[in-house]
């Protein structure tokens, strides 16, 4: 039997080295003409089809190339841009304003895509707006991508509608639903030219990628928005002789319902479908319909976002159980599970992992190796996934995977998630439960704060100081003990200046920290860092997520001596500060071989030894961070319920070891708490501090609509800008705070940590925040007749633009 066709669904953009980021901020600073950076950023387009082309892939993707934000493109081209940008002339600078702003023009939101930790530029959209299509740039590129690979081999991505529309928001006020709708009818047309013109490129296949049809499952909306637009944005594509391409509808990051699965395979002038089989149960799904009429069946076997090669042991069954369930007739083709943008661009490069850990570095597949992946994985389909054919076509893989298992534990996944909930078992009554309830042990806490406690969220400036010590002591031109001398230093002035401002609950400052999760991943045993190992995270902003490689474990403490230091230079309680165990693992590659909730419990163990020992050392706050919990839920409820299930325990498990007395914080920022409110209860955090700015009064009304019952430190502003906040606005904030939310248990604090803001900036805004708790304060004692709290307040909102 010949192999089965292969084909991409997009590749990094970032280039081998981050070419595209040094091209794109050379730009921004004035050294690179926009002709000369875009001729940069074509070569890594170009050279990214040719290693594609010589990879041997049937069917190469094009036009998922693009500057900053595949989201944003499309907001350009089809024009519909906020008024604030309206009157900038479209095209590259205009899509770089909206993404970065401008003077007097903020820029449009960022958030995650799906649940990824890429983040894209949230459209905002009103129900009047026209489109005005013009896609020079992505024909272009589709076109350059025909010129270099052959029509017959390039298949044109295009965003889809739908999910466009589903990752917009509406800023008219009126409904998102009829907003949603009202656009999709605009959309039709410029779908139906943006096809046809991809096609007349003469394109193979057009690749409609379409995320949200995962959603679709809980929204009746999101179906009849799919029903109303695909069948009139498709009838009108030639369906032979020249611009007859093939459609292929593109689903990712989970399954699909049966309903929508038997929807697309009905769906005239459809040539294939794409699921994604490394997450949900696609096989399920498939299995219950049965083969696909005249359609090709995209696998998405090749897990888009995992960095470690396929597993023989599980791709092989895999293999076997789509293709019993798509029957023999239907033709699959073996392809990533989503845009390869998600992992980083090539193993090969990792020189000293592969040195130091040649066994790690050998199960490793970015997206240069899963190019060769694909054809080796469709040599085992055609073999039928089966019998010594099929493993002489993966043997390179089980090897690389026998070396992998030796280096670890060697324990198989059952085995290692086994002696993990014995170790959670030993710990008995108390693994997941504080040894008092919340309204007992909160009496307990931190004796003689006063209402409305101030703090922040953990990190002070990260100043060009910070950084150069973190260098040369990387280099070797320090050692450890000057490093952590200078380091105390920057402790002492973090101290100082929060003691001056009247801080209640005071922060360390995490100078000796590069980042929240690498800090933590370096000091723990059982995760891999990379050199080269970058993956955008937005516009031209890149991060190395480190790679959990075996059974997670705390050699030694990693937080004590920053936080003794801390300690004893103030009488105020210091917050010991970690990162928690769902946000190490959502920011981290998590390992392939071993279930996430089993990961996500050591790291939790790890923790909660690590919380003990603040504890013995004095420290009577703890903030646990996680800002990574929501983005780590899927998509469809059942996979939900079961993710936060283990996502909370986790957070519980290194957490409720906690005496009663030490008060624990938790931190989340940038991500929507409504849906998992619910969740965010049971953390059973006694104080949760959130990022809040930009949803007024919103999110607080939400918390008290659920009920509840723990203090919240609701975000007073927005430490993305650097205008400092007056007196004035942030009383403004709690006085506001104060309608939806009992004061006395609120906690005061900035939105999230302050590393990016300058010392300059801080200092006032922080007086500030204090000045305007304490005219709060005043003015509550004022009304309840305990002092003059009232001339206090004003005299304090008198002076509030001093800063
Ligand atoms: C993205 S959340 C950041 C929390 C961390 N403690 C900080 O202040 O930087
Ligand atoms: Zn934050």
């Amino acid at each position: 039997m010949t192999a089965a066709q292969t084909a991409t669904l997009g590749f990094p953009r970032i280039g081998p080295n981050r070419e595209l980021k040094k091209a794109v901020e050379a730009h921004w600073a004035g050294k690179l003409s926009e002709a000369d950076m875009l001729a940069a950023a074509q070569k890594v387009e170009e050279e990214a089809w040719s290693l594609q082309a010589a990879a041997g892939v049937d069917l190469i993707a094009v036009g998922d190339f693009n500057l900053y934000d595949q989201v944003l493109q499309y907001t350009d081209a089809l024009d519909l841009v906020p008024e604030r940008f309206a009157g900038v002339q479209r095209g590259t600078a205009r899509a770089f304003m909206m993404a970065r702003g401008a003077e007097g023009k903020p820029a449009l939101d960022m958030t995650k895509f799906f649940n990824t930790n890429y983040h894209y530029n949230v459209p905002e959209l009103r129900v009047d707006m026209e489109p005005r299509p013009a896609f020079t740039a992505l024909l272009s590129s589709i076109k350059r991508g025909v010129a270099a690979l052959g029509g017959a081999r390039a298949a044109a991505v295009i965003l889809g509608p739908v999910t466009f529309l589903h990752l917009a928001k509406f800023t008219d006020g009126g409904s998102a639903a009829a907003g949603r709708a009202a656009l999709l009818a605009k959309l039709v047309s410029a779908y139906r030219a943006l096809l046809r013109d991809a096609a007349a490129l003469g394109v193979a296949e057009l690749q409609l990628h379409e995320p949200a049809l995962c959603a679709a499952a809980d929204s009746a909306e999101l179906r009849a928005l799919y029903a109303s637009a695909y069948p009139a944005i498709l009838e009108a594509l030639p369906t032979s002789g020249a611009g007859a391409a093939a459609v292929n509808v593109v689903s990712y990051f989970d399954d699909v319902d049966d309903a929508t699965f038997a929807w697309l395979a009905a769906l005239p002038r459809v040539a294939a479908v794409s699921l994604d089989f490394t997450r949900g149960d696609a096989v399920g799904v498939l299995a219950r319909h049965g083969p696909l009429v005249c359609k090709t069946l995209g696998a998405g076997v090749i897990d888009a976002r995992s960095p470690w090669r396929a597993d023989p042991d599980t791709i092989l069954p895999l293999l076997r159980a789509i293709r019993s369930a798509a029957g023999p007739a239907t033709p699959i083709r073996i392809q990533p599970s989503a845009n390869l943008q998600f992992v980083p661009v090539d193993a090969a490069c990792e020189k000293g992992l592969h040195a130091a850990r040649p066994a790690v570095a050998g199960a490793l597949a970015f997206a240069a190796q899963k190019l060769r992946e694909l054809r080796d994985v469709a040599a085992a389909l055609a073999a039928g996934a089966d019998g010594a054919a099929a493993a002489k076509a993966l043997e390179a893989h089980a090897a690389a995977w026998t070396a992998f298992r030796a280096s670890t534990s060697g324990l198989s996944g059952a085995a290692c998630a086994a002696a993990t909930e014995k170790r959670v078992a030993a710990l008995g009554d108390g693994a997941f439960k504080r040894a008092l309830p919340f309204e007992e042990r909160v009496k307990l806490q931190l004796p003689g704060l006063p209402l409305l406690p101030t703090t922040t969220i953990g990190s002070f400036p990260q100043t060009p100081e910070v950084r150069r010590l973190r260098n040369q002591l990387k280099k070797g031109t320090i050692m450890q003990e000057q490093y952590d001398r200078a380091i105390d230093t920057h402790i002492a002035y973090a101290i100082g200046v929060q003691d001056a401002l009247g801080l209640d609950i005071l922060v360390h400052g995490e100078a000796e920290r590069t980042d929240m999760v690498e800090f933590f991943g370096q000091q723990l045993e059982g995760m891999a860092f990379t050199e080269n190992g970058w993956v955008q995270s937005y516009g031209s902003r890149c991060v190395r997520p480190p790679i959990i490689c075996s059974d997670v474990s705390r050699p030694k403490p990693m937080t004590i001596r920053e936080f003794k230091v801390a300690q004893s230079m103030t009488d105020k309680p210091v917050k010991g500060m970690l990162t928690g165990p769902i946000t190490i693992l959502n920011w981290s590659f998590p390992r392939a071989d071993v279930d996430r909730k089993t990961q996500a419990y050591q790291l939790a163990l790890a923790l909660r030894e690590e919380i003990k020992d603040l504890e013995d050392a004095g420290c009577r706050v703890i903030q646990v961070d996680e800002p990574a919990l929501r983005e780590g839920m899927p998509t469809r409820p059942q996979q939900k319920e079961a993710y936060l299930k283990w996502a909370v325990d986790a957070f519980l498990l290194a957490t409720v070891g906690a005496r009663p007395e030490t008060q624990i914080h938790t931190h989340m920022c940038y991500c929507e708490f409504q849906d998992c409110l619910g969740a965010i209860a049971r953390l059973d955090a006694d104080v949760n501090s959130i990022e809040n700015s930009r949803s007024n009064n919103s999110t607080l009304e939400s918390f008290a609509a659920a009920g509840y019952k723990h203090l919240l430190g609701p975000g007073t502003y927005d430490i993305h800008s650097p205008v400092v906040p007056s007196v004035d606005d942030v009383a403004a904030k709690l006085r506001a705070f104060a309608t939806a939310f009992p004061l006395e248990r609120i906690v005061v604090g900035p939105d999230c940590g302050l590393k990016t803001r300058k010392w300059h900036e801080v200092i006032p805004a922080l007086r500030n925040m204090v000045a305007a708790a304490a005219a709060l304060r005043a003015e509550v004692a004022g009304t309840s007749g305990k002092g003059h709290g009232a001339a206090a307040a004003a005299a304090v909102r008198s002076n509030g633009h001093c800063c």
